[in-house]
């Protein structure tokens, strides 16, 4: 990778079969979309010490971060950058706290069958099956025979 690329890092925290999505509020160009929480790497920073410097910001949490999920996305240059930047999503377990919304609109937990009904960040959705296969389907498992009654 280009040592000019800037790393986004997302952070995939998982819960009880479910993934913790979270909705921009800034900037207005992205306001209401999806993403995980996390954000940029600082120069001298790494990937995984920008996770849980983001994911105290973000929702006021101690995290662990773990391995990646997938391979880095690229995603195109904005009109206030011209580096190229790929995200990351690293798993990461919550360690410390529950998450609160401290910088984004709402925070949602999402089952395998919630992921594909929010507007996400372009980048996000190339993982969004990766991290399905990580979660519960959201009912009854399927081919399962509904139970006999009576
Ligand atoms: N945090 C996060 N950013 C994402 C995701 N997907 C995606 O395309 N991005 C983009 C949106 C932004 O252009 C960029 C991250 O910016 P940011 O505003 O979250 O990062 P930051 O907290 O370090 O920002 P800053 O205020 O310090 O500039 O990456 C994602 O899943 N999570």
């Amino acid at each position: 990778m280009d040592r000019d690329t800037l790393i986004v890092v997302g952070a995939a925290i998982i819960r009880d079969g479910r993934i913790l999505a979270a909705q921009r509020a800034e900037p207005a160009a992205l306001r209401g979309r999806w993403e995980f929480p996390g954000g940029k790497v600082d120069p001298g920073e790494s990937p995984a010490d920008a996770l849980v410097r983001e994911c105290r910001e973000e929702l006021g949490v101690t995290v662990r971060a773990r391995e990646a999920l997938g391979a880095d996305v690229p995603f195109p240059a904005t009109p206030g950058r011209t580096r190229p930047a790929v995200l990351r999503l690293l798993r990461a377990d919550l360690v410390e706290g529950e998450p609160r919304a401290l910088e984004h609109l709402s925070l949602r937990w999402l089952a395998a069958a919630d992921l594909d009904g929010l507007d996400w960040l372009p980048a996000d959705v190339p993982f969004l099956g990766t991290i399905g296969d990580l979660l519960a389907p959201r009912d009854t498992p399927r081919g399962e025979p509904p139970s006999a009654a009576g």
